[in-house]
């Protein structure tokens, strides 16, 4: 069999127009997400003569099966236990899914050939990256089975440094070892008595079956690293949970779902982009989570109350709060104005970029971001869709609210024309992404806090 790139399918082929079929095979595969995902995806895309179903087949029927499949077959999705069995059946495979021995997807060509490929590893990549992470110095990964495999492979670009790997038994630390070798990422074993240690990465992958890492929970270090946990139901973990509560991003097991089943769809229909946000929702309603997405986001100039009516406006709604300033600090160990005297003002924005979108991925409560957030136009792009709110004011209450302030190192020496200079280069970005306006001069903090609630329009299920 040779080594192939999959290569999507052209929209514009001799097969559009026909009624087009997908599905996931496994077993038990009554579980699998997959079709909630992809028909949402489908939907969306409005590819209205797609189905996509789920059949329920081991390793003894997946031969018949697939030698059944007539012409209309674009693609299969496939999960245990068929992502070893099915490699023999293929007639070419993605060096991804070589590199670890697993197949998750299969495409269809129009010439009837199938090949064989792997997103869940390109998933897990994504996910991380829309969390904010792209690099780290060192990882643990909890486990030590298939999907641990998949994880360091995910690793092979993103980790550094050495990888440690916590696990029950020497037949799989040797395992573990094996795959390092083969992926080229440097692994080392541990016992996982000791696994508890392994919670001070910066990065934590946790592999393990339900259940498993509840009595590490206690042992979260107070400030935790990323977190990225393959569960999904139920959600959150013992572990996420008590990670999110100490300040931690945490991706879990339905971003991953969500990002292979993106590349899947992009895969087996040959659009270009698939909906990302749609299949999310579709797939946190079946599990009967809410979107993860803020309720409201707050921007506007420094000084005018994001931080402080942010959190009032938190406790009424009686959700959390979080500020991306807050993020920084806590992330980078030093202050926002130390950030601007070691990296300048670019550095910062950097930094303050990536803790954007991690907070607006995984915070579902009030957001509020530092004033100069929205001149990065991926952050102004991630706004899209949500309830964001302009506070303003004008340069008299400013000057009134932050003076000569030395937390604000963009208003260090002549604040009020700085001020005023800021604005006239930010007012049009604050309008492009604000869904109102609420001014702020003469009113209170909390009176602020009403006129926001007054300003958004709350569906009924906004809370819940
Ligand atoms: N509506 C308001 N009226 C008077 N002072 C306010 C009001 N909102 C905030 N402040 C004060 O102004 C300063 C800046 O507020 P902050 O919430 O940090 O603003 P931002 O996060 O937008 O920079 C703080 O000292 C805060 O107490
Ligand atoms: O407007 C800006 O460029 C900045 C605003 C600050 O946040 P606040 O708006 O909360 O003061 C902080 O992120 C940094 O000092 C830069
Ligand atoms: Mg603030």
């Amino acid at each position: 069999m040779s080594q192939r790139a999959v290569v999507p399918r052209q929209p514009g082929d001799p097969m559009s127009g026909q009624v087009r079929r997908a599905a996931v095979l496994g077993s038990p595969v009554a579980h699998s997400l997959s079709p909630v995902l992809h028909r949402a995806a489908y939907a969306e895309l409005g590819l209205t003569d797609w189905s996509y179903d789920r059949f329920d087949v081991d390793e003894t029927g997946l031969p018949g099966f697939i030698e059944s499949l007539g012409p209309q077959w674009a693609g299969l999705s496939l999960t245990m236990p068929l992502k070893r069995a099915v490699i023999p059946l293929l007639d070419g495979i993605s060096a991804t899914a070589r590199s670890v021995e697993a197949v998750n997807t299969v495409v269809f060509t129009e010439d009837g050939e199938r090949l064989g490929d792997n997103t869940d590893i390109p998933g897990m990549v994504a996910a991380l990256h829309e969390h904010g992470v792209e690099q780290v110095d060192s990882a643990t990964i909890l486990g030590g089975g298939a999907t641990a495999s998949s994880a360091l492979a995910a690793l092979a670009g993103i980790c550094t440094g050495e990888v440690v790997a916590y696990v029950r038994g020497a037949r799989r630390a040797e395992q573990m070892r094996e795959w390092g070798e083969r992926l080229g990422v440097d692994v080392r074993t541990a016992d996982w008595a000791d696994a508890a240690r392994g919670l001070r990465a910066p990065l934590v992958v946790s592999t393990t079956p339900a259940g498993v890492t509840d009595a590490l929970a206690p042992q979260v270090p107070q400030v935790p690293g990323t977190l990225f946990d393959v569960l999904y139901d139920p959600w959150p973990t013992a572990l996420a949970a008590r990670w999110s509560a100490l300040g931690g991003p945490v991706v879990s097991g339905l971003d991953l779902l969500v990002h292979q089943a993106v590349l899947q769809v992009e895969r087996m229909t040959g659009r270009v982009r698939a909906p990302l946000d749609a299949m999310r929702r579709a797939g946190r309603t079946t599990l009967g989570l809410g979107a993860t997405r803020p309720k409201a986001v707050l921007v506007g100039p420094m000084g005018v109350g994001k931080s402080t009516v942010g959190q009032l406006l938190a406790e009424r709604l009686g959700v959390g709060y979080r500020d991306t300033d807050d993020d920084i600090v806590r992330e980078q160990g030093r202050t926002i104005a130390e950030i601007f005297v070691d990296e300048g003002e670019p550095g910062f924005r950097a930094i303050e970029k990536r803790a954007v979108r991690r907070a607006v991925a995984g915070h579902d409560g009030v957001l509020a971001l530092g004033g100069g957030a929205i001149l990065d136009a991926d952050t102004r792009a991630a706004l899209a869709g949500l309830r964001v709110v302009h506070l303003s004011m004008g340069v008299e209450e400013a000057v009134r609210r932050v003076g000569l302030n030395a937390a604000r190192p963009l208003l260090s020496v002549n604040a009020p024309a700085r001020w005023q200079e800021l604005m006239e280069a930010r007012r049009h970005l604050y309008a492009e992404v604000a869904r109102v306006v609420v001014a702020t001069d003469g009113r209170s903090p909390e009176e602020v806090t009403q006129a926001v609630l007054d300003a958004l329009e709350w569906p009924k299920d906004a809370l819940e």
